[in-house]
This record gives structure tokens, sequence and C-alpha cells, in this order.
């Protein structure tokens, strides 16, 4: 690499020792992450943003990113549009080449939102063959850095990305009340939610009270609600032992409880299952899922790294959805009790809506449990 147009070159140093160089763009900070790849080709904003990136390099498949640049954000009663949270979670961006795109809403480059936000990015890196190194050895963590390769790496690397819980970073602090148009109180155990979850309830009428992922049973149950969602978020589920003891005590109440990605981990672990670290994972907007029973195929939105698989499934629950192409369970329902779960995200934000009516399906257990 011997010209970089943004004047600084830029590695990416990873744990098998691997060094790559490229160019720098964005933020000149040095970051350590888990180096995660997704096949998604547009949404980088969305996906940038959300939380459940956190403590992740993102390397992004396709080639070219940043062609419509940044979109400025909306915000409607404190949630946000064309973003998943607040700021950029991911610790870092790996791309082909990284672009200065317009767009009728674009307010900024990627170059300059990155360096806004403090993030490093690094372009003209051989994405195709670092995708195939993740692939084959599984995630790693590495180093992102610019201006000159890492000085001490392999302290740096001592950090692991499966024994930090992230979600106490992403949580909010006290309860934060999204009012809803219609009747019906959902509380959302926010252990880094992304806003599209949020505004697939508030669209629906419902009212969204998204209380801090420490939360117990009995704090929860104090918002009287008809309904309970444990939202998606980053790390290691198997660290979650409060949570996975707040989802068990509350699903003896009966009250319908939807459990998105991190959630439906959660909820697996509350009934007595499993979850696994997957060599890489599934990060994408075109992914399969194929909901049992129906044998019906939805292209589905993914971002996770931990699943549950076959012989994970908790007793007293059926695969309500799989992904056909590695059998990985992408959803349950309990058989007795009002608890649906999915590995996918049916907020999508980015990605396809095929399977949007996950919202609708859990509105009309929220409207049946009587409280709405
Ligand atoms: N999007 C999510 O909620 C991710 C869940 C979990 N952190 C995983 O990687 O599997």
């Amino acid at each position: 690499m011997s010209y970089c147009r943004r004047g600084s070159k830029g590695y990416l140093y990873l744990e098998d020792g691997t060094l790559l160089e490229g160019c720098g763009f964005g933020s000149p900070q040095t970051r350590i992450g888990e180096v995660v790849f997704t096949t998604a080709m547009n949404g980088y904003p969305e996906s940038l943003t959300d939380p459940s990136y956190r403590g992740q390099i993102l390397v992004i498949t396709y080639p070219l990113v940043g062609n419509y640049g940044v979109p400025s954000p909306v915000i409607d009663d404190g949630i946000l549009l064309n973003f998943e949270s607040e700021r950029i979670q991911a610790e870092g961006l790996v791309v082909q080449e990284e672009t200065e795109g317009v767009k009728w809403n674009s307010s900024k480059s990627l170059n300059r939102w990155l360096e806004e936000e403090g993030v490093p990015g690094l372009s003209n890196v051989d994405t195709r063959s670092l995708v195939k190194k993740v692939r084959k050895s599984g995630v790693m963590m590495g180093v992102i850095t610019q201006g000159e390769p890492p000085s001490d790496p392999e302290t740096l690397l001592k950090r692991k990305y499966d024994e930090i819980d992230f979600t106490s970073l992403l949580s909010p602090l006290k309860p934060i009340i999204h009012r809803g148009k219609g009747k019906g109180v959902v509380v959302v155990v926010d252990c880094g939610v992304k806003h599209g979850i949020l505004r697939s309830l508030t669209k629906r009428g419902l009212t969204v009270v998204r209380v801090p992922c420490s939360f117990g049973a009995d704090e929860v149950m104090d918002y009287v609600p008809s309904g309970i969602l444990f939202s998606n978020g980053p790390g290691n589920p198997n660290l979650l032992e409060g949570q996975v003891k707040t989802f068990r005590d509350l699903s003896e109440y009966r009250i319908p409880i939807l459990g998105i990605c991190l959630g439906h981990q959660i909820g697996v672990l509350a009934l007595g299952g499993r979850v696994e670290k997957m060599k890489f994972g599934h990060r994408g907007v075109n992914k399969a899922v194929v909901e049992v029973g129906t044998n019906r195929f939805y292209i589905s939105t993914h971002n996770h790294g931990y699943a549950v698989f076959r012989d994970g499934v908790p007793d007293g629950t059926r695969v309500w959805f799989y992904n056909p192409d590695d059998n990985v369970v992408e959803g349950l329902k309990h058989e007795k009790l009002p608890i649906m779960t999915v590995q996918f995200h049916p907020e999508a934000s980015p990605g396809p809506w095929d399977a949007r009516w996950v919202f609708d399906l859990f509105l009309k257990e929220v409207k049946k449990n009587g409280n709405s």
C-alpha cells in the first residue's frame, strides 16, 4: 500500500498474528474487538449503531461502503429513525473501499461520521480474504489502528470478548417511557435495544417502558405490563445470570413474553436450554429462516455469534424457526406459556420486513392478556 488518499495508513492485527495493512479513515484511534463480518449490502448506519455490535470490529463484505452518506437523525418521542442507537457502537469498521456518497437525506460522509464519533476505519484491504480466514479459523480478537502498526498487540489482545458483560454499558440507568397512541404497556428489558424494536412496538399503539437490563421481575411487574420484551444486546448470554433469573421469574406470571436475539438466548437459558458460541456467526440481511409447520421461508436480518442448536432446545418448547443452511434454531414457542422467541430480527433495521408480522402476533397475545 503506497498511497492513502486520507494521508494515513491503517492496520488490523489479528489474534493469529496476521497483520493487514490498508488506509486509515474516520478517527485515528486504536481499538480492540472481536473481528466479525456482515454480508449486508447496505444499511451501514443501522449496523454501526446496532448496540449488539459493541465490542466488535465490523468487516463489511460488500466492497463499496459509504455510497449514500449518513442520514440526519430524526427523533420521534425519543426514538431514532435511520439509526439503531445514539452512537456508533462498533469498535471499528473495515471495508474494501470507502466512498464519499451523497443522497437527498445524507447529512455527512461515512468518513466524517466515524471521525466525529472517535471510531477508526480501515479501507483498501482485501476483505474477501479476511472473511475467508475468519470463516476458516472462526472469529478472533483484533486490534485496529492507524499511522503505525500496533506496538504491543499481544498485551492489548488479552481482553476476550466472551468474558465481558457489555450490557451494563448500554442499558439505560433508569426507565424511559415512549408513549404509543393505543392501549397496552410493554416493558422492554433493555440490554441494548435497537430503536427499530421500539418503533415496531409504538407503531402498533403500544406504550413502551424501557427498563434497565438489571431489573428483577418485581421491578418489571411494578409497571403492570400487558407484555414483556427481552431485547437484543451484545456479548455472551451465558454471563447474564441475573437476566436469566428475571426471565424465569417473569415466565411464572403467564404474561406474553417476546425475546429477540439476546432475548431469545436469555429465554432459552431461563427455560433450561443451552446457548453456544458459533464459529463465525450469522450477520447479514438475507438469511433464510423456515417456519416449522407452514414450511414458509422468510428472508431475515441476523446479527448473532451465539446460538441454540437442536440439542440445546429446552424441554417444554418447540422449534418455531430454523436456519435451513446450518439447522440453527432461529425461534421457539413455549408449549404452555405465552412465550415466543426469535434469534433473528423481525424489526430488520437494516433488512427486509418479511418477518415483521412477529410483532403483530405479539400484539395479538398482548391484547388477549386483557390489561390493554
Ligand atoms: N443481536 C443480538 O442480540 C446478539 C446476541 C448475542 N450477543 C450474540 O452475538 O449472539
